[in-house]
């Protein structure tokens, strides 16, 4: 195996960011632009408030010095006043109306009383209080969004809040995915002893659903290397990116890299000191990257973390690539070995307010069924041999991470 191109985790990480490069950019109505990443920064064009506004149900005074006032106007949201207030008026107005020129403060209409047309104030008045003012909340001209912003359900809305009706938008990557390997069994076909169940498909296109990116999935195809480069073509003249599952090690089986090696992709990533996931493959043909992810489950999701989703990212636009961390405690000694990265699955329990990473009892790549129980990778560093428990460390919690 080549081991002199096997590359540390940062600079892994580092050839992919640079590789990958976002994908052209569409305009769309703002209506269908949820999940989509902005290409432009979004700018209003009007003020926020473009007028003078009340925060509440209540009464616009022309002075805070009197209790009792002439009402003259009543205002919804909406409506434009029409008339100025005098000395000892006031008008009605509702939570979000426009209040009358001249108006310096809002009274809440539980201070109040009416008889009529006067209005009695049971409470003392401050000056502008329960006023907005225009601009107070953001300037005509101001950006909204910068370009690169995903627009989650919040920040669409802001979005909406501006009145755009159109944006400009990167469009969605379009990802291939291959399933190789013979013992790779489809849900829904009878359990072969020897055999596994298709997961990484189902891993590889939930993660990326999550993203707001739709697969096209052939497989699990045999391994057999026609029918591999078959599917390989075909994917890769559909797609942004391609991403294998199987394949990579050095069996008799394992197609993908003499494959990539022999078919004109340029090899941009042989292997990589991280574990489990050592043997992943990245190649570039034209405007496709090409990701081959060992097949091993374990294998596979840490590559997808650490690589395929800040590769995924890039394409999409986004600004922010590299995968959330955040620090925590540990509950119990983890083991590295120095110049390899070393990525762990712990649990996170809270006790007593304080939460702590704790060390799932096995590590093995070949073992799965306990990311059941997994809330997040925790990552040793090339240098790192070990952590002790009490130490502080690097966690990649999976709910942050799309
Ligand atoms: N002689 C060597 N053997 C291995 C090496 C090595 O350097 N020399 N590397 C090991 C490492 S590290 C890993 S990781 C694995 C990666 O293997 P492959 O990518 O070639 O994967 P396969 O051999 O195809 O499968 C491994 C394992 O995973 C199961 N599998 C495959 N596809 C799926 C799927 N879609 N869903 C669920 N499970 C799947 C497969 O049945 C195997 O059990 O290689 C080591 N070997
Ligand atoms: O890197 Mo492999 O994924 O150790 O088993």
């Amino acid at each position: 195996m080549n081991e002199l191109g096997a590359l540390s985790l940062p600079d892994a990480q580092k050839v992919l960011i640079e590789a990958a490069q976002p994908v052209a950019t569409e305009v769309i109505a703002t209506d269908a632009a949820l999940g989509r990443v902005l290409a432009d920064d979004v700018m209003t064009s009007h003020a926020f408030p473009d007028t003078r506004r009340s925060a509440v149900d209540g009464y616009a005074v022309n002075q805070i010095d009197l209790n009792q006032y002439r009402i003259v106007a009543t205002l919804g949201a909406g409506e434009l006043p029409q008339h100025t207030l005098g000395r000892g008026e006031a008008a009605a107005v509702m939570t979000g109306a426009t209040v009358p020129e001249g108006s310096v403060a809002v009274v809440r209409v539980e201070d109040t009383v009416v008889d009529g047309e006067i209005l009695i104030v049971q409470t003392e008045i401050r000056d502008k209080e329960n006023i907005n003012r225009i601009g107070e909340e953001m300037a005509a001209g101001a950006t909204v969004l910068q370009a690169g912003t995903r627009l989650s359900p919040v920040k669409h809305s802001v979005l909406c809040c501006t009145g755009i009706a159109e944006v400009r938008v990167y469009r969605r990557p379009r990802v291939g995915i291959l399933i190789t390997g013979d013992e790779v069994l489809q849900l829904g076909s009878a359990h072969q002893p020897g055999s596994v169940y298709d997961s990484n498909r189902h891993f590889l296109v939930g993660c990326l659903a999550q993203m707001g990116i739709s697969c096209t999935v052939l497989g699990p195809v045999k391994d057999n290397a026609d029918t591999i480069r078959r599917s390989v073509e075909q994917l890769s003249t559909e797609c942004d990116l391609v991403i294998s599952s199987g394949g990579v090690s050095m069996g008799k089986y394992d197609f993908i890299r003499p494959l990539l090696h022999s078919s004109g992709f340029r090899v941009l990533v042989n292997h990589t000191k991280i574990k489990p996931g050592r043997p992943l493959i990245v190649a570039r043909k034209a405007a496709t990257l090409f990701f081959g992810m060992p097949g091993y489950p374990a294998a596979c999701l840490v590559n997808f973390f650490y690589f395929l989703l800040p590769t995924v990212k890039k394409l999409m636009g986004l600004k922010e690539v590299l995968p959330p961390t955040r620090r925590i405690r540990l509950a119990d000694d983890l083991k590295g070995r120095k110049g390899r990265w070393d990525v762990l699955r712990v649990r996170l329990q809270t006790e007593q307010e304080k939460e702590r990473a704790y060390r799932l009892k096995s590590q093995l790549t070949s073992h799965f069924m306990n990311m059941g129980e997994c809330d997040g990778l925790v990552l040793l560093n090339g240098d790192c041999e070990r952590a002790t428990a009490g130490d502080e460390v690097t966690l990649l919690d999976f709910a942050r991470q799309f």
